[in-house]
């Protein structure tokens, strides 16, 4: 379900930004201090357009200055786009009373800076409880919710400590549990982890991640790190000059880069990394062939595919095996079944790129991909593999 769509949007800084848009291709070429010297203005954001859906982690990625946080807040208004729509589920907020737009804020979005208000006097539990106090909540359910949402962010037993007794991490868990107090649909996150140090934050990302897993969310992440983009994301947009330059899942970034720009910043990236089995797995139609086939049917499979090796499969699509067809067209079995081996690699859809090479490395047998359900959703061939790391 769509939850947030930005359609068109634009944020100049200055007088007169509007003339701006109006007369944009006789600005486009101008460098940042031309523009300003020649019109007062700054380009935040230059024509943005995306959606981003239920349960979705967008990263808004770029370097410094290239409009994130300026795109970030005009989702929530709190810089008035100059141009263009926002739409907070199928309502769109540059069209609402100040007072509409607090009330949408206060139900739905939530914001996490990379520093935030911390109320130093209050312990970590007053502190998560707070926004709950000023919507009104009562006593009671404030402090049951706060304490539930620091045990979510893992910081049980910490409740009744003081913010400065507590390290950069945990104080950055806080800053969620805060967050995530009022159970927003929504939360904007700029630069959250960039205040820890690597090894911390490396930590925080995957938790973040698994936590998104349990409390179904949309996020909108600002951050200006490529790697933790690429770890975190669903989909990631990279920002220039104000635009975006490619929108695309991780693998789509660092396999398929657009552009020079894209791919220069992706080409040192250690792609194994970051390229998972459901990103380059071939359909399961191709390799699969059904438990109640003859071993002809499955010849003809294989000869039309071009493949060796087939995986059998139930009507639930779950693998009893594998049949490899220099056994089956030596053999005189009546069905499938007569031919199969249970010796065969599997790994997850999320598997990354560098285990599956270990995997592909001691069999010849094509690595079958399967979903949370054991389902067979895919295929990784040797060929795939080697196609991958070529490209
Ligand atoms: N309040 C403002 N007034 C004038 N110009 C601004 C304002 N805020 C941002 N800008 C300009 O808009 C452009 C985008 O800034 P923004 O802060 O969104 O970039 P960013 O990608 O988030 O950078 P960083 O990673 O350094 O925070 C920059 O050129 C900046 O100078």
């Amino acid at each position: 379900m769509e939850r947030i769509r930005c359609s068109g949007v634009w944020k100049i800084f200055g007088q007169n930004g509007n003339r701006v848009i109006d007369n944009w291709d006789q600005y486009r070429d101008l460098s940042k201090t031309e523009l300003l010297k020649k019109t007062g203005c700054v380009v935040g954001v230059r024509d943005v357009s995306f959606s981003v859906t239920s349960g979705e982690i967008f990263v808004i990625m770029g370097l410094s200055g290239s409009g994130k946080s300026t795109l970030l807040r005009c989702i929530n208004r709190l810089h008035e786009p100059t141009r263009g729509r926002v739409y907070i589920d199928g309502e769109d907020i540059t069209d609402v009373s100040q007072k509409t737009l607090l009330d949408i804020r206060r139900r739905k979005i939530a914001m996490v800076f990379q520093h935030f208000a911390l109320l130093p006097h209050r312990r970590v539990i007053d502190n998560v409880a707070y926004g709950l106090e000023i919507q009104g909540v009562d006593k009671r359910t404030r402090y049951a919710r706060a304490a539930e949402v620091l045990e979510l962010v893992g910081l049980k037993g910490w409740e009744r400590q003081y913010p400065h007794e507590l390290s950069g991490g945990m104080q950055q868990r806080m800053g969620l549990a805060r967050a995530l107090a009022p159970d927003p649909e929504i939360l904007l996150m700029d630069e959250a982890f960039s205040a820890l140090d690597p090894l911390i934050r490396r930590q925080m990302q995957e938790e973040f991640v698994k936590l998104l897993k349990v409390v179904q969310k949309t996020i909108v992440f600002v951050t200006h790190d490529l790697h933790e983009a690429l770890r975190i994301a669903t989909r990631i947009a990279i920002m220039r000059a104000g635009a975006f330059e490619q929108i695309g899942t991780p693998a789509e970034i660092v396999l398929k880069p657009k552009t020079k720009y894209i791919s220069d910043f992706v080409r040192d990236l250690p792609k194994a990394q970051f390229v998972t089995a459901r990103d380059i797995m071939d359909p399961p139609s191709k390799w699969a062939v059904r438990d109640d086939q003859t071993g002809e049917q499955v010849i003809n499979k294989m000869n039309a595919e071009g493949i060796w090796h087939a995986y059998v499969v139930d009507s639930h699509r779950r693998i009893c095996g594998v049949v490899d067809y220099r056994s089956v067209i030596q053999g005189n079995g009546n069905s499938v079944l007569d031919y199969l081996s249970r010796d065969f690699p599997v790994q997850d859809q999320n598997t990354f790129l560098e285990k599956l090479i270990d995997v592909a490395a001691r069999t010849s047998v094509p690595i079958a991909v399967i979903d949370e359900n054991k389902r067979l959703v895919g295929v990784v061939s040797r060929e795939r593999l080697l196609e991958t790391l070529a490209s």
